[in-house]
């Protein structure tokens, strides 16, 4: 069953929930039996006509301020009157409504979207009440009337006002919060960006050369061992050459993704250079790393790797280089990457160990 849509959104949004409402009407002194004085206003004073003058003037006295109207310019004026006077036409009734909420948080947000700044739209609400007053003035002679229906309209436009100020202000505190959350995404991508090589997905060489210094204290502190592996890809420049740079780009983001589906969990993987890898393997042992190097040997040169319409034989050399006292990270990776050239030499597609 599909999740029906709320019937107020707007006031959920904002809050202004039953209590929120009530305790804003109790603060104005719209009270139950103010009822009956919204119906006497509208039968006396809100007729049609008597709307459709007020609106009119409304309007003529708006486009006297160069900002309204230079704002107003763009809209069809003729229309917006038409929703003025049905804004006079429901102006107070059903005031305890959650629906009267409702639509003037919707006319607020609108206002607050196109722009219209705060102590414009307020001004406006002032102009119109004035209005209202003169024409109450011209339809009612009675003092005790007039006094009573005056006292409705102020108290009728207070709540407008008091519904507008909040709606503007809660608008711009959500739009805020928006903004964070954009910027906080933006910056874990960012973060990630930082952290993970663009082509093929493993670590980037920055994230890559942190973790080997942090894996090189933590090893130093526990005297666990710690394995390094330097994975440089054989004769691929022939690859590039003869396939182009896009064929390549593929070799190299499957074999990292090989050389990362032969590891644990727990070991990195990081491109170090253009064709180059870098694994770092925390507490583990010389006999292991071998293992794990020739696991990832037999990973890429047991399977061609298709791009396209090829099938390309690919196979790596690997340097492994066990930590040793008064190792740092310059030292350990030179060591690995002398014993990959070590590699290179002995026919590629092996392992050597650094010496
Ligand atoms: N497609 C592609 N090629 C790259 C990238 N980074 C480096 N290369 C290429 O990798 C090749 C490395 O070539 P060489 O250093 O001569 O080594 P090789 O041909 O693999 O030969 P050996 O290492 O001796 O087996 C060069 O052609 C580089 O242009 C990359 O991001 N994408």
């Amino acid at each position: 069953m599909p999740a029906r849509k709320p019937e107020t959104p707007l006031c959920d949004q904002f809050g202004f929930d039953v209590d929120w409402r009530r305790a804003q009407l109790a603060l104005i002194g719209l009270q139950e039996e103010s009822r009956d004085t919204v119906r006497q206003l509208h039968r006396c004073v809100l007729t049609d006509d008597a709307s459709q003058r007020i609106v009119n003037g409304f309007y003529e006295q708006l486009l006297h301020d160069s900002r309204a109207k230079s704002l107003l310019e763009s809209y069809d004026i003729d229309r917006l009157k038409l929703t003025q006077v049905a804004y006079l036409t429901d102006f107070g009734v059903d005031f305890r409504d959650a629906g009267y909420f409702e639509t003037r948080a919707r006319v607020g947000i609108a206002h607050a979207r196109v722009g219209l700044p705060l102590a414009l739209y307020l001004s406006a609400f002032g102009v119109m009440q004035t209005l209202i007053l003169e024409m109450l003035t011209e339809c009612v002679s009675d003092m005790a009337e007039h006094q009573l229906l005056s006292r409705l309209v102020l108290k009728l436009t207070t709540l407008d006002i008091a519904v507008a100020t909040e709606v503007y202000h809660r608008s711009s505190v959500l739009e805020l919060d928006r903004s964070v959350k954009h910027l906080r995404l933006e910056q874990s991508l960012l973060r990630t960006q930082l952290q993970q090589d663009a082509l093929t997905g493993v670590s980037s060489r920055t994230s890559l050369l942190d973790a080997l210094e942090a894996a090189i204290s933590r090893s130093t502190k526990t005297g666990q061992p710690l394995c390094i592996i330097m994975a440089d890809l054989d004769h691929f420049k022939a690859v590039n050459d003869r396939y182009g740079h896009m064929v390549g780009d593929k070799v190299l983001t499957e074999v990292g993704a090989r050389i990362r589906a032969a590891l644990r969990e727990f070991d990195l993987v990081g491109r170090y250079g253009g064709e180059e890898f870098v694994i770092v393997l925390e507490n583990t042992s010389r006999h292991t790393a071998l293992q794990v190097a020739e696991r990832i040997r037999q990973r890429i040169a047991g399977q061609p790797i298709k791009t396209g319409s090829h099938q390309l034989d690919i196979t790596i050399s690997q340097g492994l280089a066990l930590r040793v006292e008064g190792d740092d990270s310059q030292s350990l990776l030179q060591r690995a990457d002398d014993a990959m050239y070590k590699a290179k030499r002995a026919g590629r597609n092996c392992v050597a160990e650094a010496d």
